[in-house]
């Protein structure tokens, strides 16, 4: 040690030559320090850089001493023998994917079945066509196309669907009906859609028994008929409140859910003025059918107990405003081959009644006596 101070010392003097004299013992002290530690840092330096250089040892940043200190895991020899708890099985496990693809499948059959079924009878078709030629009957053509709807996306069903719909005179029932029973025919065999005037199909008051038997035995054939296609009958009844009692009763009796399976798969229609007048007063009150549906099935219970059937839907059909008489007016006159004149179709408008409501004009007879007054002109 004391050797070194005196190399150290003589290095200095040798430095410094002349100017040892002159430096002072403080400023000499420092400079010795400082080559001191010059001196160390190099060879601190050096090692490192060797033994970065051979593998043995990384620089150490503060990522490794982190990464480091996450690795706590304990290695075992390699010759040591671990026994790890083994992995139990579950006996289940393929039972609960089988069953899971199982349910898949169903699932996804029933949604393709639904489709297959709304798509055969054109569904969306028929909303699309009842829209653009029937005026005034939003409420009333939105509820029938949901039942429809419902109905007929499946085969198998607990009771058969009937769609009685009731309005004034004039507001479209037979129109409706036309179109309904053309849609259908289009869709399914012709046979198997049964379209039933009251007045044309039993004239004669007194032959309402043979009426009832012979209607009774078309129903059951058309039905038979269907039941061997696979298919779903529509019979679509037109003025019913022409229709004696025998005949409402035989209709009841269809109605029922105890039945044969094919009697179940039924779309009946009921087109009527029964009922008319709730309906009336309902829409001068309200603007509107929503909500009419309780008196109405109250009023219709009187007249005969087919209209307390679980299976019977009621339809309310709205009394037409005038802008809807004068739709009624350009179409017939463009059907006949007149010039749709507005201004002419606005006075012939004028002849017809109408019930005030708030701002409202409700023609009294709908389109009743458009055709008469077009074939006028
Ligand atoms: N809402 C409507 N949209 C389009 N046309 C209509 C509408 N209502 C009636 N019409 C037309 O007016 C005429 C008479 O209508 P429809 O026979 O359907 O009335 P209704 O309700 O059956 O009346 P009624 O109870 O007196 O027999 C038909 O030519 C029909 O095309």
């Amino acid at each position: 040690m004391d050797a070194q101070v005196e190399k150290e010392r003589g290095d200095e003097e040798k430095e410094g030559g002349q100017s040892t004299s002159i430096l002072s013992p403080q400023l000499k002290a420092m400079i010795r320090i400082k080559k001191k530690y010059l001196k160390r840092s190099n060879s601190v330096r050096l090692s490192t850089n060797s033994a970065v250089s051979d593998g043995s040892l990384h620089p150490k940043s503060p990522q490794t001493r982190k990464s480091k200190r996450r690795k706590s895991r304990v290695l075992f020899p390699n010759d040591a023998l671990i026994f790890k708890p083994k992995k139990e099985r579950s006996g289940a496990k393929p039972f609960l994917l089988l069953f899971s693809v199982i349910v898949f499948i169903q699932v996804y059959n029933a949604i393709e079945n639904l489709d297959d079924h709304v798509l055969k009878y054109d569904l969306e078709g028929l909303e699309r066509s009842l829209h653009r030629e029937v005026f005034g009957q939003p409420e009333a053509l939105e509820e029938l196309m949901e039942h429809l709807n419902d109905y007929l996306s499946t085969y198998a069903h607990q009771q058969p669907l009937a769609l009685s719909l009731h309005g004034a005179s004039g507001v479209g029932k037979s129109h409706l009906g036309r179109l309904l029973a053309r849609h259908f025919r289009s869709m399914v065999d012709d046979k198997l859609v049964v379209h039933y005037l009251s007045k044309h199909h039993c004239p004669l008051q007194d032959a309402v028994q043979l009426c009832a038997s012979k209607l009774s035995q078309r129903i059951s054939e058309v039905v038979a008929r269907a039941e061997e296609e696979e298919q779903i009958p529509f019979f679509i009844l037109d003025e019913v409140e022409l229709m004696p009692s025998p005949l409402l009763d035989i209709l009841q009796t269809f109605l029922q859910s105890n039945q044969t399976n094919e009697f179940l798969n039924v779309v009946y229609v009921f087109l009527s003025s029964l009922g008319q007048r709730v309906i009336t007063a309902h829409v001068l009150q309200n603007a509107s059918t929503a909500g009419a549906h309780k008196p109405l099935r109250r009023a219709l219970s009187l007249i005969h107990p087919l209209w307390m059937e679980p299976a019977v839907e009621l339809i309310p059909l709205s009394l037409l405003e005038r802008e809807h008489v004068i739709q009624c007016f350009l179409e017939e006159m463009t059907l006949e081959g007149f010039f749709p004149d507005l201004s002419h179709v606005e006075r012939l408008a004028d002849e017809l009644a109408y019930h005030t409501a708030a701002v409202r004009q409700y023609a009294q007879t709908g389109c009743r006596q458009v055709v008469g007054k077009v074939n006028l002109l």
